[in-house]
């Protein structure tokens, strides 16, 4: 089966959580957090931390990453089953910015409501919200 890993990455900004999507530059031009596909002989955190370099510029030190909180999402691409698996990260320096290489076109820092609207995908949203509840339960308190 097809495997992506990558990070729901957020940043506490101005008073509010907002999370990064990133806009392929090909295709549909789809809107999803940093994620790609798993190498031979990769582990998937390993992956998860290489594309999210790649495609953000973002690098693990740049990372809180919460490894205990992960969703994985199923669906299908070109009739062929796929699984991406996200973990929770923070951008600790929230004035640090990412930046674009060739897969992608666009990024943006997004509240909540805003993100799961661009996403579309309903697992994708799904998942933003709960991880927003995990940040609001566990880490706002
Ligand atoms: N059409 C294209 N033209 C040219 N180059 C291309 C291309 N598609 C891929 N590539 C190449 O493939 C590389 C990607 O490699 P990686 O960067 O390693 O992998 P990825 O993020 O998992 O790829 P992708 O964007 O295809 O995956 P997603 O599941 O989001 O998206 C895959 C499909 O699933 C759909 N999808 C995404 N999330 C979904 C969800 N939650 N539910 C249902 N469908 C979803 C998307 O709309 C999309 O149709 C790029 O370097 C690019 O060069």
């Amino acid at each position: 089966m097809k495997r992506a890993c990558g990070f729901v990455i957020f940043r506490r900004f101005k008073g509010s959580i907002e999370y990064l999507l990133m806009q392929t530059s090909y295709g549909e031009h789809h809107w999803t957090p940093p994620k790609g596909h798993v190498d031979k002989g990769e582990s998937d955190m390993t992956t998860a931390i290489r594309e999210t370099e790649e495609e953000s510029g973002l690098l693990k030190n740049d990372l809180n990453i919460f490894e205990d909180v992960k969703k994985e999402l199923k669906y299908n691409v070109k009739g062929r089953p796929k699984i991406v698996i996200y973990w929770l990260a923070e951008l600790i320096n929230p004035n640090k910015d990412a930046r674009l290489s060739d897969e992608h076109q666009a990024f943006l820092w997004l509240p909540l409501e805003e993100a799961c609207k661009k996403s579309g995908y309903q697992d994708l949203q799904d998942t933003l919200r709960y991880f927003d509840k995990y940040i609001s339960d566990k880490l706002l308190k």
